[in-house]
């Protein structure tokens, strides 16, 4: 299984991240990722709250971006409040020529996905590894713990080889920031992401996992220093 960020530079990380948050206005409420890329666009949010005035109001989609944003100053609010949100902004482990994007090396790809598919505009931002024509990294799959071993059952049926996260800092599975277990599991190349998202989505103990069909735009951060849009 590849290693998680094997490639990443985080000069071409921080690019992606600041040029996503200069496209957040006033009066915006925002969703934001995820993982070590979109750190640095909640740290230019938050710079430009602080600095500029920026008015925003931001939902989290984990503990880690939740502490990142207290910490940045990025004032808060929830999906319960604000359902429908301006702009979203968060990272991915690949994305393929067709923008489809596989996402949850962090465990959070469930609450993104909530947040992705409530916001008008998705963004992503990703450094030049982890784009590839085609998709063939792990699909990390939120699964409820009670059904860990039939969900494996029902991937091994689909073509996959499962395998169950386990944490690196404490003995036994990563648990999600909801509860859950994560199960990664290998298709080799995925010919058709949606095809299989469909059908992961009917396995049952399946909570969410880690395909998104619906991004708008990809801010890839280039070992040049510049950022590269694809949409
Ligand atoms: O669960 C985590 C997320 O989907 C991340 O956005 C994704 O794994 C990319 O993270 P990073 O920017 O650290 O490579």
């Amino acid at each position: 299984m590849k290693e998680r960020n094997a490639n990443a530079s985080s000069s071409e990380k921080e690019a992606a991240g600041n040029a996503a948050a200069s496209l957040v206005e006033d009066g915006m409420i925002i969703g934001l990722g995820t993982g070590s890329t979109t750190a640095f666009a909640i740290a230019e949010v938050g710079r430009r709250v602080r600095e500029e005035g920026l008015n925003v109001l931001a939902v989290v989609t984990s503990y880690q971006a939740e502490m990142l944003a207290i910490e940045a100053g990025v004032p808060l609010t929830s999906l319960a409040e604000h359902p429908v949100l301006d702009l979203a902004i968060d990272g991915a482990d690949q994305v393929d020529a067709k923008l489809n994007v596989i996402k949850g090396g962090g465990a959070a790809h469930t609450h993104e996905k909530v947040v992705a598919h409530s916001a008008k505009r998705f963004i992503v931002v990703v450094d030049e590894s982890k784009i590839s024509e085609e998709l063939d990294h792990f699909v990390p799959i939120e699964v409820l713990p009670y059904a860990r071993e039939l969900a494996k059952k029902q991937f091994i049926e689909l073509g996959g080889k499962p395998q169950i996260r386990l944490a690196s800092r404490k003995d036994g599975p990563v648990i999600s920031d909801n509860g859950n277990v994560i199960i990664d599991v290998e298709f080799g190349v995925i010919e058709d992401a949606a095809e299989l998202s469909q059908k992961l989505s009917t396995c049952v103990g399946v909570v969410e996992h880690g395909i998104f069909l619906n991004t708008d735009e990809v801010y890839v951060g280039m070992k040049d220093g510049s950022v590269k849009i694809i949409n």
